[in-house]
């Protein structure tokens, strides 16, 4: 490994969370092996995320700044990429995985001729070259990806990676990159924004989740869960097979296709614990689960388990709670 070059995604000025992560690795990893680390941000103004990827480690930040990348656009955006890929010669590109990142990563390895490596977990160094550290089969089993090409993009879960802690005091070298981009090459266009409107928590940053699955049989009870969520200072999420059902909007999904969650406390009632949801909580620090089934696989991952229909529980326990935090 020559060089690791981390996208530095930012969002209104400031790195993302999955940015921060991706260049807590990217830290880690350049400090393992012995390798400068260099990182690249792109928009209409660089300065603040330039500032915050050197606070982070990054020796060398290329900044691709151009006003037609005020917002995301990833053909627009794939160009300064390629170009902060030519100027650093990094071999090791990290991103962050979040649904940007991850069409950026697949597309930019494309136009490099490099390997991809999504969704990664971890690493390992074998002989200065690292190996990547991915689930399979949703999260029943781990692969191991090494390199096959001189250059691999590789795009890091989010929540799985300990973001980089900014020490303002670092410095580092801002590189202005030289690179055409117009709004010609765009082969799509955000014709709209629409605002999800939010009460409470965002889901994926809650440290109290309160999940329902298809065994609350209907979106009647999702309610009551809203209500225990919010006691607790938390959000509801949900298992695909709610949210399929149209109880509960698409974007509460938990899982391998859904929001993945790192909570403090996950609380799963109603939810059988299929592979693919459980792919989502990894992260979680204590699960309680609740379910009528003894058998049921959420018990395997379930610090806490009661088995008995939510109907009883759930009402005994939000009423419980209320006393203790006088709601
Ligand atoms: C490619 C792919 C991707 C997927 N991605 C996701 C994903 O991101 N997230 C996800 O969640 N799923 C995902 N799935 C679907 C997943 O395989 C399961 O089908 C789904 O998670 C099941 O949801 P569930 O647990 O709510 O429903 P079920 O499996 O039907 O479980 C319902 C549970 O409720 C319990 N129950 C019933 N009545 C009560 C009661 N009164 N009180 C207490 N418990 C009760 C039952 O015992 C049962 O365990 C994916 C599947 C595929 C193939």
């Amino acid at each position: 490994m020559r060089e690791i070059l981390v996208y530095a995604a930012s969002q209104g000025g400031e790195l993302t969370k999955p940015a921060l992560e991706a260049l807590g690795t990217g830290r880690r990893l350049a400090g393992e092996a012995g390798v400068p680390l260099s990182a690249v941000v792109l928009g209409a103004d660089t300065d603040g995320p330039a500032r915050a990827a050197i606070a982070c480690g990054a020796g060398k930040v290329y900044a691709a700044r151009n006003p037609i990348l005020a917002n995301f656009q990833p053909d627009l955006y794939l160009r300064g990429l390629e170009a902060a890929a030519a100027a650093s010669g990094a071999d090791v590109l990290l991103f962050p995985g979040d649904g940007p990142g991850r069409e950026l990563a697949g597309r930019l390895a494309h136009r490099l001729g490099a390997g991809a490596v999504t969704e990664v977990v971890g690493y390992r160094l074998d002989g200065g070259v690292p190996l990547w550290v991915r689930p399979v089969y949703g999260g029943k089993a781990m692969a191991v990806y090494a390199p096959a090409r001189e250059r691999v993009v590789v795009a890091l879960r989010p929540k799985t990676q300990d973001p980089a802690v900014p020490d303002p005091s670092r410095q580092g070298e801002v590189v202005p990159l030289a690179f055409e981009v117009s709004e010609a090459e765009a082969v799509t266009r955000v014709v709209e924004k629409i605002q999800e409107a939010l009460s409470g928590v965002r889901l994926e940053d809650a440290r109290v989740v309160v999940a329902g699955g298809r065994g609350l049989g209907g979106p009647e009870p999702f309610k009551d869960l809203e209500e225990l969520a919010r006691i607790l200072g938390g959000a509801v999420g949900a298992s695909r097979a709610a949210c399929d059902a149209g109880w509960v909007p698409p974007t509460l999904q938990v899982g391998q296709t859904g929001a993945i969650v790192a909570p403090d406390l996950y609380i799963a009632i109603g939810i059988s614990g299929a592979s693919q949801h459980l792919a989502g909580i990894s992260g979680a620090k204590t699960v309680i689960a609740i379910n009528k089934d003894p058998e049921a696989p959420i018990f395997k991952r379930a610090n806490l388990g009661i088995v008995a229909d939510y109907k009883t529980v759930l009402p005994a326990l939000t009423a419980e709670l209320k006393k203790l935090v006088g709601a």
